[in-house]
């Protein structure tokens, strides 16, 4: 198949606990820059490099990820990593999907600080072949040359986007303290971490 008749498929993976606006913003940003046929969200099942803090069940993380993108026609999300046992990683995920989409190229977007911490994935040296990797800006991450440093040139690409000083942590310890997140993440995600009493404090009513 002509490289010009294959489909182009962003892969965003995240932990996405929760899912919030510097994501979605991330994500169709690549998708406009790329002109991406679709962007696929991944929540990760078991993200190893955050083993030293709880996380919250998958299936919360997917559902409130189906939730901020359902509005999308060119948003999905896929189950394949929160499905896999043991630990994720993005070579199992590229893997998976390269599958379920032959006629398609991948790209995986990434922000600055996951893409500064590429050379400490799985296989990262496998990764390269199976997607085009995307890096974002992201304020308090450096993404510069120096990044770049040791990644195959012709498969990663460095784009600025709007900057959002938002990350999961930063909304977790909201909730925990009482304060809001209405606007840092979409209005159902606020309903569904209420809903399901996410983040909160054990003795909070
Ligand atoms: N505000 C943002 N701007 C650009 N990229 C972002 C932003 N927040 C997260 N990302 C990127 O989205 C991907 C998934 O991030 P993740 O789900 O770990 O969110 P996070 O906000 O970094 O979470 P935490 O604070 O819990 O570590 C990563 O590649 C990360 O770099
Ligand atoms: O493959 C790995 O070893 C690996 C190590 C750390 C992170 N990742 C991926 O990077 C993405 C963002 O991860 P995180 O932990 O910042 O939410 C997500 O798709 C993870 O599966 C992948």
């Amino acid at each position: 198949m002509a490289a010009s008749e294959r489909r182009r498929i962003g892969v965003m993976g995240g932990t996405f606990d929760p899912i919030h606006h510097g994501h979605l913003v991330a994500a169709s940003e690549v998708q406009s820059w790329f002109d991406l046929d679709e962007v696929i969200f991944v929540p990760t099942g078991q993200p190893w490099q955050k083993a030293d803090r709880a996380v919250s069940p998958p299936e919360d993380r997917y559902l409130m990820t189906v939730i901020a993108t359902a509005a999308n026609p060119r948003f999905q999300v896929s189950r394949v990593d929160i499905e896999r046992r043991g630990p994720t990683y993005t070579i199992d995920t590229l893997r998976d999907l390269s599958r379920q989409h032959r006629d398609a190229d991948l790209y995986f977007i990434t922000g600055a600080d996951a893409m500064a911490a590429i050379l400490t994935w799985r296989d990262h040296d496998e990764l390269f072949e199976l997607a085009h990797f995307v890096g974002c800006t992201r304020p308090g991450h450096e993404l510069d040359e120096k990044t770049l440093e040791g990644l195959p040139a012709d498969r990663v690409t460095l784009v600025e986007i709007p900057a959002l000083a938002i990350s999961s942590t930063d909304c977790r310890q909201r909730v925990q303290k009482g304060e809001p997140v209405w606007y840092l993440v979409p209005d159902g995600v606020v309903q569904y971490i209420g809903k399901h009493r996410l983040y909160h404090r054990e003795d909070s009513p």
